[in-house]
């Protein structure tokens, strides 16, 4: 057999070779989680296990090619064919195509991305006659997602008094009656949206129970990656699928919990010992990733939370350079700051653009950084952005490539009914809407049946409407026999779309003809692509689907070299060597939205933690003093992240004899007055260099044992001076935990010698000093 499992340390190793049952994996980052979870999948299919019986759920389809090309080197490309491996939404996605029938669903059902459904939930609205201010249709939209990621269906929102209420306090007593509207409509369309791939399959896993018997049947081994962003949807169909076999097995770090605002509930992993008999659990505490700065660095963070499960992350990695913080003037500052560093960095250690990633919070804070790699001419990608697939020109040609397989698809037939015009008005197809709710039928089927139908339309526009029908059929002809490569270039053409932008004749029209071309490029390689896989011909239908789950992550557009933008929860799971983490600001982040309760901000702080675990050689991280905010220029405060992360393993290129470190600083101080000249007391000078071996075991119970735990919420209070007496137990935010030794002076003066846990005797001033004593 292949000595693969030589690339594993014992502990990964453990997890991987794990007989039946069911297992679950709880680490810190970079500390190889995916590389087990990986490693599992080899492994099973070298003792035998068929891969037909194997499903993966990742966090993105990117993942999940990158998983199935390392599990094909080890095990061989035919063997990993079969696996059923992607996010939960293409893999559920898929399984709908075979069984969403029994819901009432036609095979080739459309997916209605973000924006279909926003479109839909506007028209609506608007039919329904209510005012679109106080019914905001991006708002709803948010609400009915919600809704059914929590599995609340139409008939349950409608039992449940308490949403009803709910919403009629919130004057908006019609939302439900929105929700059945935008259900039915697109039930009626043959359309699922992204939270229905879920909804649905759970419905159809509990409504039939020999759907449920045949899929549990089939996956006999199902593993999760990043099992902490589960919502309580995803976490039901797991749950099923999984309890006739109970082999399942999932891998998470509960510190990068990241997606509580989409319904993730961390509750899962510590659910799961509950949910499953005989749960074994493995730890993982070597980081391979990152330097030990960085390590060190985060570790410093995600040890304020109170909410984390003990855990401890260390690296035999070189200490590397100490992590720089960079303050500027204004953000477009700080945008020719990393551009500067990225171009030097390059030039000094010969790196290539794609090994540099700059990380912002908010989408908006790109332009700015932009800005400046443009000037510099260095090239980038922003993901998550406007995506390529989200263009005008795009959209429409997908349109009526969606039209062809799903001619019922309401969003798409708006779309490219009159575009190219064809001298078909709005008025027309508000009649059309309006015949169609009143005969419970899609659009399509009412332009199909005109003649039959009394509508109040001119026979000029009555022709017009059946030519557009006459063209789709052809096109649905054509569909038989050809590939979607072919089909999308003659529908490119025979439309008139290329034409239209062509003849436009202005930049824009022509950067959008060849956005077309570029698209039916990618249209063909994922053609050549599909044909070598078993289970797919390379249809039209098999692209759709691809597309209308793509996410920006997942549509890496191969050999070209470049900076990656993006937020810092889309970079999870990725690691870079140079990570820049810009926009370090108070309100910004954390963000103001999230500063209410302790819990939200601890979900800003996983997050930042996540940021800074990107890195493996160098991270960054930048402020500015004033920054363009909701269109007005605002003081900034640097963010409370930047004091939490310990000072040792920093290196501040902002200028200290300016009077103070950092402005927030000395609002968090609660300790009597500040003294500007005095703050820079506060800085432990002679902190111990990070260790350059793993713990010994000795060390890493102390470790452990500072990790407040969940089980025993911590009794830590807040230093008064009465409580602090030689012999009492304290936490610093920096140096853990440490009991004092002596205490001396008075007033102002009033010092403590302190022997801390990790960093030996240290002699602090009171009066700053951030100390927390530990009751027993
Ligand atoms: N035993 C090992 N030997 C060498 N490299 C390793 C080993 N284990 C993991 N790595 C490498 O360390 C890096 C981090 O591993 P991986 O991405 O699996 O960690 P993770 O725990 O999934 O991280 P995250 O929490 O960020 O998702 C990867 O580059 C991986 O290839
Ligand atoms: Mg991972």
């Amino acid at each position: 057999m292949s000595d693969f499992l030589d690339e594993l340390n014992d502990a990964q190793r453990a997890p991987v070779l794990h007989k039946d049952g069911p297992l679950m994996v709880i680490a810190g980052a970079g500390s190889g989680k995916t590389r087990v979870l990986t490693f599992r999948i080899a492994h099973l299919m070298n003792q035998g296990v068929d891969s037909f019986n194997i499903l993966a759920l990742t966090f993105t389809n990117k993942a999940a090619r990158e998983m199935k090309k390392r599990i094909s080197d080890i095990v061989g490309t035919s063997e990993a064919k079969n696996l059923w491996m992607g996010t939960f939404h293409s893999v559920f996605a898929k399984l709908l195509r075979f069984d969403g029938d029994k819901l009432g669903y036609p095979s080739n059902f459309t997916i209605y991305d973000t924006q279909d459904s926003q479109r839909l939930i506007a028209s609506i609205i608007k039919e329904m006659g209510l005012d679109k201010d106080i019914y905001k249709y991006k708002q709803i939209q948010n609400r009915i997602s919600s809704y059914k990621n929590s599995l609340i269906t139409v008939k349950a929102y409608f039992q449940n008094p308490e949403l009803v209420e709910a919403d009629a306090m919130a004057k908006r007593p019609r939302l439900g009656e929105i929700y059945k509207n935008y259900v039915d409509r697109c039930f009626k369309a043959g359309a699922m949206d992204f939270d229905d791939l879920l909804l649905r399959t759970n419905e159809l896993l509990t409504r039939f129970p020999e759907v449920l018997m045949k899929y549990q049947d089939r996956f006999r081994y199902i593993l999760v990656d990043e099992y902490q962003d589960t919502n309580h949807s995803q976490y039901l169909i797991v749950k099923a699928l999984s309890d006739r076999y109970q082999n399942i097995c999932v891998v998470g770090d509960d510190a990068q919990s990241i997606y509580s605002f989409r319904g993730a509930n961390i509750s899962n992993i510590l659910n799961f010992q509950r949910d499953y008999d005989d749960v074994a659990v493995y730890r993982l505490e070597q980081n391979y990733r990152s330097t030990k700065n960085i390590v060190n660095a985060a570790n410093s963070i995600i040890e304020k939370n109170k909410d984390q499960l003990e855990k401890v992350v260390w690296t035999s990695n070189d200490a590397g350079n100490k992590i720089i913080i960079h303050r500027s003037i204004t953000d477009a500052e700080e945008g020719r700051y990393v551009a500067g560093s990225i171009f030097e960095n390059k030039m000094q250690h010969q790196m290539q653009n794609g090994e540099f990633a700059v990380l912002y919070r908010t989408n908006s804070q790109s332009r700015a950084i932009e800005d400046a790699l443009r000037k510099r001419d260095i090239p980038y990608r922003i993901y998550g952005g406007l995506s390529f697939y989200q263009r005008k020109e795009i959209k429409d040609v997908l349109a009526y490539l969606r039209l062809i397989v799903n001619p019922k698809d309401e969003e798409a037939l708006k779309r490219v009914i009159n575009f190219p015009a064809r001298g078909i008005g709005q008025t027309t197809i508000d009649k059309l809407i309006v015949a169609a709710n009143h005969y419970g039928r899609s659009i399509y089927e009412v332009m199909e049946h005109l003649e039959k139908l009394n509508l109040s339309i001119n026979a000029g526009t009555k022709r017009k409407l059946q030519d557009f029908v006459t063209m789709i059929k052809s096109f649905q002809i054509m569909n038989e026999g050809s590939d979607a490569f072919t089909l999308a270039e003659h529908v490119s053409k025979k439309t008139g779309l290329l034409l239209e932008f062509k003849k436009d004749g202005t930049p824009e029209g022509i950067a959008k003809m060849e956005n077309i071309e570029e698209l039916l490029n990618g249209i063909k390689d994922f053609v050549e692509g599909q044909k070598e896989l078993a289970d797919a011909t390379g249809s039209l239908t098999e692209f759709l689907e691809d597309v209308a789950l793509a996410t920006d992550m997942d549509k890496d557009v191969g050999d070209d070299d470049r900076v990656a933008l993006m937020t810092i929860h889309l970079a999870k799971g990725l690691e870079f060597p140079y990570v820049y983490v810009v926009g370090m600001e108070e309100d910004l982040f954390p963000s103001a939205m999230s500063m209410n309760t302790r819990s939200e901000l601890e979900e800003e702080r996983r997050l930042f933690y996540v940021a800074l675990t990107r890195a493996e050689k160098q991270a960054f991280l930048t402020y500015t003093q004033n920054r363009y905010r909701w269109g007005k220029l605002i003081d900034a405060e640097p963010s409370r992240f930047l004091e939490e992360i310990d000072e040792q393993y920093v290196e501040n290129l902002t200028p200290v004899n300016d009077g103070y470190r950092y402005k927030s600083m000395i609002n968090a101080n609660i300790f009597g007055e500040v003294d500007k000249s005095k703050l820079r007391q506060v800085k432990p000078s002679n902190g111990t260099p990070p260790s350059t071996q793993r713990p010994n075991e000795n060390q890493l119970r102390k470790l452990r044992k500072l990790k407040p735990d969940l089980a025993s919420p911590s009794s830590i209070n807040p230093v008064a001076d009465s409580d602090l007496a030689e012999g009492a137990l304290v936490n610093h935010t920096r140096f853990g935990r440490g009991k004092v030794v002596k205490i001396e002076g008075v007033g102002n003066d009033k010092k403590a010698e302190i022997l801390f846990d990790q960093g030996g005797i240290k002699k602090l001033l009171l009066r700053f000093a951030k100390l927390e004593v530990i009751k027993d």
